[in-house]
């Protein structure tokens, strides 16, 4: 590989990370993975000035605009930040600073909240408009979202000027974190990963009554804007806690580097403390002429600095590998530690993925390891301390049973992860089942947790997700925890299962593979259950999302006559096996086999409209520009980066009234 194609690919691995991280909030690699990467990039880009591109992942702010609100251009650019990692990187900085605005400088060092931007607009004093970075550029619309998180004013008070633009973090404190898992644990959902990402999809919900019931909070750091009433950083801040604002109060101001390396390593230590995650330190030059002055680059400001605090790592003693059985029957391998401090929290378990990753880390019982935690709340072991090994420990051989049911383990070709078969009777896999059913995505049965459905089946009253609707008040009464007023909250919440739509009864049973939204392609385009059953594997294929795994899993679920049966059941019991009237309204495939991306702001349809429209008429709509892009749907105050991406690849342009035009 030459330089060119390094610099090439580096660039393009990192635009997939950002994708991953800014729009899906599902991040593959840690962040420390990331900036390393990064760095490595800008290394390589200083050193080979030649192959500039001003639209490398170097000189842009990472995150989009995405197609579910409404796009706006930032009057004042939001900006990512320069990073540094070491004392002699703030050194470095600091001689710029000199060598550019001269010696008398003085700093506010501020901690990092780990969380997501927000810019605030307020006018007379009102809360008008809350908009995220996006790209930089433009942002998402999100201020239903955050008029929902109870510490930003929606009102100010004080001496406000008439106008008035406030930057900060949106960031979801550890307590709630908690209290969310917990409830989502409780209803048979899967936990979320982390504070970050949490905070992140939260803030682009769609229904903000949903984001209410999130405890988010929103930490101020920064105000733009013209001839405001102060002369430097720190006052800034002061001002807006007069006017209202969370604005934390361990920020600092300091006269020098030595100074900010003080600061740095009093919050290394104590971060923990904090109630919310920080992953780093902020130091900005404090006089805002200064600031001025010293203006910005492509990406970041010259006149503030991050520094990132180290990710942890914990060193301890792997005492035993242990099994978990999901719902799928899928195996997972846990590290069993001697307890250990990480991050804040004591570490007792590690993942290890699954066979290959042992196998990988060559991690043996008995051996020291080191942990660290990236983006998961589960930590991960990432290496294994050889020198410390002792003679006696042999190579650990992975299960070849269930370790709930004893059952014979299977791998399928190209899958990483173990299963066991026997989905009927081995009893995690029923009890995971039954919590998948009645989880708030699928069958959303109040009244019912996933705890009372473990006991539930431990008291042999239920075996599956069927015999819920067979339930007896008289059998519930002698549970323990079953009051009367909770054992009719729980028959009404089965009850009103019922009137659940199709597409999700379909995502409740269960087969694997067959998501959210797979879930739903399938009931819009086979419309009942029995049809479904029907199909055969090449007609199932030819939906749209529907490869050949998905297929195979839903041929062999119907092809179970235990599956069969419980249907039949659930049939009889008046749940919905054919989709609503309403979504079969105006259903077409005239759009069928086109791709479609939608961006900007509309004036006759919403956004989500033309999304609907779309879909219901067969076509499919992605969120980025590729070659598979046939029509890119073009409202006003499109993404810049978009348009340039569609011209670039003549990609077919629809204004909204061609659009309508092409359906009618
Ligand atoms: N793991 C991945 O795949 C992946 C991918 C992309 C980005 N990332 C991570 O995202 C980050 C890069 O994102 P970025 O461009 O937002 O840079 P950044 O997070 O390093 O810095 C910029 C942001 O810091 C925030 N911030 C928090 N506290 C602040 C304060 N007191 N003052 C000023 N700003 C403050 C601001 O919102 C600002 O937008 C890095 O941490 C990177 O590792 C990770
Ligand atoms: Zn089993």
């Amino acid at each position: 590989m030459n330089i060119k194609e390094k610099i090439e690919n580096l660039r393009e691995e990192l635009r997939t990370h950002n994708y991953n991280y800014y729009v899906l909030d599902k991040p593959v690699i840690t962040d420390f993975e990331f900036d390393k990467k990064l760095e490595e990039l800008q290394a390589l880009e200083t050193k080979h000035p030649e192959f500039f591109d001003a639209n490398s992942p170097t000189q842009r702010v990472g995150g989009e605009v995405t197609k579910n609100f409404n796009t706006v251009t930032h009057e004042y650019r939001m900006y990512s930040l320069a990073n540094s990692y070491s004392k002699e990187d703030l050194e470095d900085w600091e001689a710029r600073l000199h060598k550019l605005i001269g010696n008398n400088i003085t700093y506010t060092c501020e901690l990092k909240y780990d969380g997501v931007s927000i810019s605030i607009h307020y006018e007379k004093g009102l809360l008008v408009k809350a908009v995220t970075r996006g790209d930089g550029f433009q942002g998402d619309d999100v201020t239903a979202n955050v008029k929902t998180i109870r510490s930003v004013p929606l009102k100010l008070k004080e001496d406000f000027p008439d106008k008035l633009e406030i930057r900060g973090e949106i960031i979801l404190p550890y307590k709630g974190f908690t209290q969310l898992n917990q409830k989502r644990i409780a209803q048979g959902e899967e936990p979320y990963a982390n504070p970050r990402n949490t905070a992140s999809g939260s803030l682009k919900l769609q229904d903000s009554a949903e984001v209410a019931q999130r405890p988010l909070d929103c930490l101020l750091y920064g105000v733009v804007g013209e001839k405001l009433p102060f002369l430097s950083h720190y006052e800034s801040l002061e001002k807006a806690r007069q006017w209202g604002f969370k604005v934390p109060p361990q920020a600092q101001e300091v006269k020098d580097i030595t100074e900010v390396l003080a600061y740095l390593a009093y919050w290394n230590e104590r971060r923990h403390d904090l109630p919310y995650e920080t992953d780093g330190v902020v130091v900005k030059v404090n006089n805002i002429q200064q600031q001025e002055e010293l203006g910005y680059t492509a990406k970041a400001p010259r006149w503030a600095m991050a520094y990132k605090f180290k990710a942890e790592q914990a060193h301890t003693q792997l005492e035993h590998i242990s099994f978990q059985v999901g719902r799928t029957g899928a195996i997972t391998p846990v590290a069993n530690l001697t307890p250990v401090q990480l991050a804040g929290t004591i570490v007792k378990r590690a993942s290890l993925h699954n066979a290959d990753q042992i196998e990988k880390l060559d991690v043996r019982e008995g051996d020291w390891v080191f942990v660290e935690k990236g983006g998961e709340i589960i930590p991960k072991i990432v290496a294994v301390d050889f020198t410390k090994r002792a003679e006696s420990l042999t190579e650990f051989t992975y299960i070849t049973t269930c370790p709930e049911c004893n059952t014979p383990l299977k791998r399928e070709e190209g899958e990483a992860q173990h299963y066991c078969p026997n989905a009927k009777s081995c009893p995690p896999q029923i009890i995971g089942r039954i919590q998948h059913f009645i989880s708030r995505k699928a069958m959303d049965v109040e009244g019912l947790g996933g705890e009372t459905v473990a006991l539930l089946v431990k008291e042999k009253l239920i075996e599956s997700y069927a015999d819920l609707y067979e339930l007896k008040k008289e059998q519930l009464l002698p549970l323990e925890r079953m009051a009367e007023k909770s054992a009719d909250n729980l028959l009404q919440g089965i009850e009103a299962s019922k009137n659940i739509p199709f597409e999700r009864v379909l995502y409740a049973l269960g087969i694997r593979h067959v998501g959210e939204t797979v879930a739903k392609k399938l009931a819009l385009h086979y419309k009942n259950i029995t049809t479904l059953r029907n199909a055969t594997k090449n007609d199932l294929v030819s939906v749209d999302e529907i490869g050949e795994k998905i297929a195979d899993s839903i041929i062999e679920f119907f092809g179970n006559p235990t599956n069969i049966a419980f249907i039949e059941r659930l049939e009889r019991y008046g749940l919905q096996f054919s989709i609503a009237k309403e979504l079969l309204e105006g259903l077409t495939d005239k759009l069928s086999g086109s791709t479609f991306v939608i961006s900007g702001v509309f004036t006759q349809v919403s956004r989500k409209e033309i999304k609907t429209l779309i879909e219901k008429n067969g076509g499919k709509v992605t969120s980025s520009i590729s070659a598979k892009t046939d029509y890119l749907v073009a409202g006003e105050n499109m993404g810049p980066s978009k348009l340039a991406k569609a011209e670039k690849l003549g990609t077919k342009m629809l204004s909204e009234e061609a659009f309508l035009a092409l359906l009618n």
